[in-house]
C-alpha cells in the first residue's frame, strides 16, 4: 500500500459509485469496481479474474487489472489453472462470501446466480473493519449489477442468450471481422403438434431441453441464442466444413433423444457463414433460407445456404440496399 496516498473523499467515492452503477457493459462495470475499490483502498495492484471450473478444477483468466506501471494487458492473458492461494480464496469464498486477507493479499469472490464467476485480488494489509464492510458492499452492490445484466441479455426460459444480444452480436461480427464465424438458424421441426397434443407446459420443457442439449454439444464451441418461439441462433466459431460437422453432431443427438412424455422430437438448421453480407439482416435471410428449404424438403436435416446456391436449388438474395439502419 502507498503510504503516502490521501484517503479519497465521500464525494469521491460516491461519484466513483454512481460511475459504476450507470455501466451497462460487464467489462466496463468491471472496469469501475476496481477503479472504485482502488480510489478507496489506496491499492497499488488490484486484478480481478474470471473463474470457471475444468473437470472442478478452477481455472482463472485475468479480466481487469488496476497496477501502477503495468505492462499486463488482461487480452493477452488466457485460461490458466488458479494457483494455491487462489484455489484456497475460492474454498473459503464458497462459505465466506467477505473479504478474506491471505499471503499478503485481501481476497474477494464475486458470485453471479449462485456461482462463484470472479476473483479480486487486492494488495493490502489487513482491513479495518470499515474497510471490510465497505469492499464487502461494494461487491453486493457489483453482483446486484451483473444480474440486471445478465436478465437483460437472457431469454428467460431457457438461460441461453436473447434476441437482443443475437442482434447485437451479429453487429459486431460484421463490423469486426476476426476470423471465420458461422450462423445456424435452428428450428423444431412440428412444434405446434407437441403443444397441440401435450399442452404449453410440455412444450416448454421441450425448448428447455433442446436449450441443454445445444448447450452440450455445442456450448464450448458456440454462443447459443433463443431467437425467437421455437428457433434458435447458433454462432459457431468455425467455418462452415466445421461447423457442420458439430452441427450434425447437435441434430443427430437430439433426434436419438427420448423426450419424456413427447418421445422423438426433430429439428431442422439452415447456415451461412457470416462475412461480406452488408447488414445483419442479410446473413440471417442466408440462414432462414437454408432452414426453410430444410423444412420444405423433409426437415431433420441441415442445411448450407452457399452449397444450395451453387446446385441452383435457391437463387441468390438480393441484399437489402435501401434498408439504412443507423446506430
Ligand atoms: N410451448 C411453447 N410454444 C411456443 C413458444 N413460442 C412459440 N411456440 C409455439 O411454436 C409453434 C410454432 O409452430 P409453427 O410455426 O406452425 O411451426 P411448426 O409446427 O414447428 O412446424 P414446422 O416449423 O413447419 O416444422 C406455435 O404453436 C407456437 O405457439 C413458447 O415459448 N412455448
Amino acid at each position: 500500500m502507498d503510504q503516502h496516498a490521501q484517503p479519497s473523499s465521500i464525494a469521491t467515492l460516491m461519484e466513483q459509485m454512481a460511475k459504476m452503477t450507470s455501466q451497462r457493459e460487464q467489462r466496463e462495470l468491471e472496469r469501475a469496481l476496481l477503479e472504485l475499490v482502488s480510489a478507496f483502498l489506496q491499492s497499488d495492484s488490484i486484478a480481478l479474474y474470471g473463474v470457471r471450473y475444468a473437470e472442478s478444477l478452477p481455472e482463472l483468466k485475468l479480466l481487469q487489472v488496476a497496477e501502477k506501471d503495468s505492462q499486463i494487458s488482461p487480452d493477452s492473458c488466457g485460461w490458466l489453472p488458479a494457483g494455491d492461494d487462489a484455489r484456497k480464496a475460492i474454498a473459503i469464498g464458497r462459505d465466506h462470501r467477505a473479504p478474506w486477507e491471505y499471503g499478503g493479499h485481501i481476497w474477494q469472490v464475486i458470485y453471479q446466480k449462485n456461482n462463484i464467476i470472479a476473483l479480486l485480488q487486492i494488495e493490502h494489509g489487513p482491513l479495518t473493519p470499515d474497510e471490510l464492510g465497505f469492499l464487502s458492499g461494494m461487491v453486493r452492490i457489483h453482483e446486484n449489477y451483473l444480474r440486471l445484466l445478465y436478465d437483460a441479455e437472457r431469454d428467460m426460459l431457457t438461460g441461453l442468450l436473447n434476441r437482443r444480444s443475437f442482434d447485437a452480436r451479429l453487429y459486431e461480427l460484421l463490423d469486426n471481422p476476426d476470423y471465420q464465424h458461422t450462423l445456424a438458424l435452428v428450428d423444431i421441426d412440428h412444434f405446434k403438434l407437441v403443444n397441440d397434443r401435450y399442452g404449453h407446459i410440455v412444450g416448454d420443457e421441450v425448448l428447455l431441453l433442446v436449450a441443454h442439449h445445444m448447450e452440450q454439444v455445442l456450448g464450448a464451441h458456440a454462443q447459443l441464442y433463443r431467437y425467437g418461439g421455437e428457433e434458435f441462433g447458433i454462432i459457431l466459431r468455425d467455418e462452415p466444413q466445421l461447423a457442420m460437422t458439430r452441427l450434425e453432431a447437435l441434430r443427430e443427438n437430439i433426434a436419438s433423444f427420448n423426450f419424456p412424455q413427447v418421445g422423438a422430437v426433430k429439428i431442422s438448421m439452415g447456415y451461412v457463414l457470416i462475412g461480406g453480407q452488408m447488414l445483419p439482416a442479410n446473413v440471417v435471410e442466408q440462414a432462414d433460407r437454408a432452414l426453410y428449404y430444410a423444412k420444405e424438403n423433409g426437415r431433420n436435416q441441415t442445411c448450407a445456404y452457399t452449397q444450395l446456391l451453387q446446385r441452383g436449388e435457391i437463387a441468390a438474395q438480393i441484399p437489402y440496399e435501401g434498408d439504412i439502419e443507423l446506430f
